[in-house]
């Protein structure tokens, strides 16, 4: 049985880096109840200062790094987010890393920082699904156990952490599957990471593949990233989105299969021709859960098809914008996606 662990008290507390970057943790409404608000309307000193509790666990160094709706996050500050933390956990005085986003697009930024960063020291995403102003918000309770997780040992050499909810979840599984509320976040591969509550962790495993200090992936010379679209199936695809995508000049496709990766037989043509023109194909799928594997129903030996194994189509993106950065071969990129 797992066992509660707090954080042992330290003193002097631990040192973190706090990296804000908006969302609806930082959002305010014009009412408590108002179903607008504006995300990354207040400054992370703003949660702060209204959340004395931190001061107990850990010193804080603060960084705005950007305040946006995480719909809004992209590589400029995906790169930049990464540079800011790579400095921080360079620091022997850091202990950990957290970084406050909006939950949207927060599984994508939680992977790309899991493959690019080369630290064992816990690095931890955060956010709220209930903007700072509203009855029973859930930022507070978020950011003090994110703030609890980064500061423990046993965070140490997981990979990226995302917290919500009471939950601890990996970088690499955690999905956003619902549209407002506070569980929205669950692992439904390999399930969760662990709880935090109030501060006291359970960790229940250790991360599946290779993150972080153990990735082949790193922030050295990289200043932008290949263009790599997502495409939806649906019954019926026709082939016009397809081509469309290869005519913006991308390096790669994902598609958002349905089932175990599949598509049209239109769309298979599109891509067959994709790949002939040297782009590279990732067949995932939009159902939420479960393996795309090689050679089932399509032969991707024949087409060049790179299969996404566990990855949904917005992570597949990530890994592939990444890979396209080290080769275009599909054999090696397929090596990729069964790695990371
Ligand atoms: N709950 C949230 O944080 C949603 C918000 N739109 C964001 O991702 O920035």
């Amino acid at each position: 049985m797992p066992r509660a662990s707090a954080t042992p008290f330290l003193n002097p507390l631990p040192r973190v880096r706090l990296l804000a970057t908006g969302g609806t943790i930082a959002g305010a409404q014009l009412t408590t109840t108002s179903r607008g608000y504006q995300a990354g309307a207040f400054s992370i000193d703003n949660l702060i200062t209204a959340l004395p509790q931190l001061a107990d666990i850990a010193q804080l160094e603060i960084e705005q790094v950007a305040r946006l709706g995480s719909q809004d996050m992209d590589e400029t500050v995906w790169l930049n987010l990464a540079a800011r933390a790579d400095t921080a956990l360079a620091s022997a005085e850091v202990a950990g890393v957290v970084v406050t986003h909006g939950t949207d697009t927060m599984e994508e930024t939680a992977y790309f920082l899991n493959l690019i960063l080369a630290s064992d020291q816990p690095v931890v995403l955060v956010g709220a699904m209930r903007p700072a102003t509203a009855i029973s918000a859930d930022g507070p309770m978020n950011l003090y156990n994110a703030l609890a997780v980064a500061t423990h040992p046993d965070s140490r050499g997981r990979g990226v952490l995302v917290v919500a909810n009471d939950e601890i979840h990996f970088a690499r599984e955690v999905v956003k599957t619902n549209t407002t509320q506070l569980g929205t976040f669950k692992s439904p591969n390999r399930g969760l990471a662990g709880l935090v509550n109030a501060g006291r962790l359970h960790f229940f495993g250790a991360p599946p593949r290779r993150h972080t200090s153990g990735s082949a992936f790193s922030l050295d010379g990289l200043t932008a990233l290949p263009r790599v679209h997502i495409l939806y199936a649906h019954a019926g695809l026709t082939r016009e989105l397809i081509d469309a995508a290869v005519q913006t000049g991308a390096a790669g496709l994902v598609i958002a299969g349905v089932g175990d990766g599949n598509m049209s037989s239109a769309a298979l043509a599109a891509c067959a021709d994709a790949v002939s023109r040297g782009v590279a194909v990732v067949r995932s799928s939009r159902t939420g859960g479960g393996v795309v594997e090689r050679n089932i129903e399509i032969d991707d030996d024949r087409h060049g098809f790179i299969a996404a194994d566990e990855l949904n189509p917005q992570k597949a993106r990530v890994l592939l914008m990444l890979a396209l950065t080290r080769t275009r071969d599909p054999r090696e990129l397929q090596e990729i996606f069964f790695t990371y």
